[in-house]
C-alpha cells in the first residue's frame, strides 16, 4: 500500500507526458515528416492539404487533437483528418507522441489497422479556425470509419450481444497479431481506439502511445497510455514484474480482455455502476484486488476468453496466438460476420 499512498496525488486517468528530451524540438521533428506520402492504393493522391475540404468535426482527443471528416476535392473520396496543433510552448512529450504516431503509421499496412494516407506538417489547415500563434499542425490523413468508435457504439447500445463481441474481438486480435509481429506494442487499447467502418470492419487506431519494442523508435519508456485499461505489470512494474519489453504484448491482451468484458456488462467493469474510475481505485482493483468474478450471464466460452486475458501474472496470461484459436472467436455460429456486425453498428435509418 506504500505505493498507493505515494501515488495517491496522481488522480488523472492519463499519464503525464514524459520529461523533455533535450534534442527533441520542432526542428528535429517536422522536417523528418515532409513531404506527405500516399499509399499506392489510396483513391486519390493527396498532394496538399488544400486538396481537402472540411465536412464535419468527428471528435476531439486529449486536448491537442481534433478529428475532421474531410472530402478530397479531386476524387470526392472521404477521409478522416486528425489535426494535432502545437503552439511554441508545446511540451516536447506531446511532440514526441505525435512523432511516434506518424512514424508508426507510416510502417503499418493491415486490414485490421487504420490506414494512414499521408502525414503533413503544415499550419495551413487550421489557420481558419485558430489564431496563428507561431505554432504548427501535424495532420494525419486517415481512412474514414463511418461507424465511429466502439466507445460511440457502447454509448448508444450499452451492451453488445456475444456474436458481435466475438466478431469484434477476433478482428482486434488479428490487428494485434499483425502489430506484435512488427514488434509494435499498442499500449492504449480501449473502446475509443477501436473504429468500425460501413463494411463491418473493426480496426485499431491511435498510435500516440504505441511503442516499438526494438529499434530506434524506442524513445520513451514511461509514457504508457490510459490507466483504466492498464495491466497490473504496467501499473505497478515492481510488484508485477513488468520490464517494459516482453510484458508489453501481454499488456495489450489485458486491455482487450477489459474491453470485451465492458462490451458484455455495458459499463466499465473495474468500478461499480456510476462510480468514476480514479487512479487510487484503479490501482487497488488492478494491482491488489482479487481476480474479477466472471459474469454469470456470459457463455462459458466468453467467460473463459476473458479469464485468460485478465490473468494478473503476465507470464501466465494468454498470448494473442492462443486467443486467436480460442473457441469464443472460432465457433462459426457465434462469431458475427462483417454483415451482421455492420447491421448492428450502423442500423438502417
Ligand atoms: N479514422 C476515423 N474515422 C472516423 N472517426 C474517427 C476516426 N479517427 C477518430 N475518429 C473519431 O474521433 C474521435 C477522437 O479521436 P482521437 O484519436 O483524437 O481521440 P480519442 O481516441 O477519442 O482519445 P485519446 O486522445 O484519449 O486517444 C474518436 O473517438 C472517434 O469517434
Amino acid at each position: 500500500m506504500t505505493l498507493v499512498r505515494e501515488r495517491r496525488h496522481q488522480q488523472a486517468l492519463k499519464v503525464s507526458p514524459p520529461p523533455a528530451a533535450a534534442d527533441f524540438t520542432h526542428r528535429s521533428l517536422f522536417p523528418a515528416l515532409s513531404p506527405a506520402s500516399s499509399t499506392p492504393d489510396s483513391p486519390g493522391i493527396i498532394d496538399n492539404l488544400s486538396d481537402l475540404e472540411k465536412v464535419a468535426v468527428l471528435g476531439h482527443g486529449d486536448g491537442y487533437g481534433t478529428v475532421y471528416k474531410v472530402c478530397h476535392k479531386k476524387s470526392s473520396s472521404i477521409y478522416a483528418l486528425k489535426v494535432l496543433r502545437f503552439d511554441n510552448n508545446a511540451a516536447s512529450g506531446v511532440l514526441q507522441q505525435a512523432a511516434r504516431e506518424a512514424e508508426i503509421l507510416k510502417l503499418v499496412d493491415s486490414p485490421y489497422v487504420i490506414r494512414c494516407h499521408g502525414v503533413f506538417d503544415s499550419g495551413a489547415f487550421m489557420s481558419a479556425d485558430h489564431n496563428n500563434e507561431g505554432g504548427g499542425d501535424l495532420c494525419f490523413v486517415m481512412e474514414y470509419m463511418e461507424g465511429g468508435s466502439l466507445h460511440d457504439v457502447l454509448r448508444a447500445r450499452q451492451r453488445l450481444p456475444e456474436n458481435v463481441i466475438s466478431g469484434m474481438a477476433k478482428r482486434v486480435l488479428e490487428g494485434l497479431h499483425y502489430l506484435h509481429g512488427m514488434q509494435i506494442v499498442h499500449r492504449d487499447i480501449k473502446p475509443s481506439n477501436l473504429l468500425i467502418n460501413s463494411r463491418g470492419q473493426v480496426k485499431i487506431a491511435d498510435f500516440g502511445v504505441s511503442h516499438l519494442v526494438a529499434g530506434a523508435l524506442e524513445v520513451c519508456d514511461s509514457y504508457m497510455g490510459t490507466y483504466a485499461y492498464m495491466s497490473p505489470e504496467r501499473f505497478d512494474p515492481e510488484r508485477w514484474g513488468g520490464d517494459n519489453a516482453a510484458d508489453g504484448f501481454a499488456g495489450d491482451v489485458w486491455s482487450l480482455g477489459l474491453v470485451v468484458l465492458q462490451c458484455h456488462m455495458g459499463r466499465f467493469p473495474l468500478v461499480g455502476p456510476g462510480q468514476k474510475p480514479d487512479w487510487a481505485t484503479l490501482m487497488c482493483v488492478i494491482c491488489f484486488g482479487e481476480r474479477l468474478e466472471m459474469p454469470e450471464t456470459a457463455s462459458p466460452e466468453l467467460r473463459s476468453f476473458i479469464w485468460r486475458c485478465l490473468e494478473k501474472d503476465w507470464r501466465k496470461r494468454a498470448t494473442v496466438d492462443e486467443l486467436l484459436h480460442h473457441p469464443f472467436v472460432n465457433t462459426t455460429c457465434c462469431v458475427s460476420t462483417d454483415h451482421e456486425l455492420v447491421n448492428f453498428v450502423l442500423p438502417a435509418d
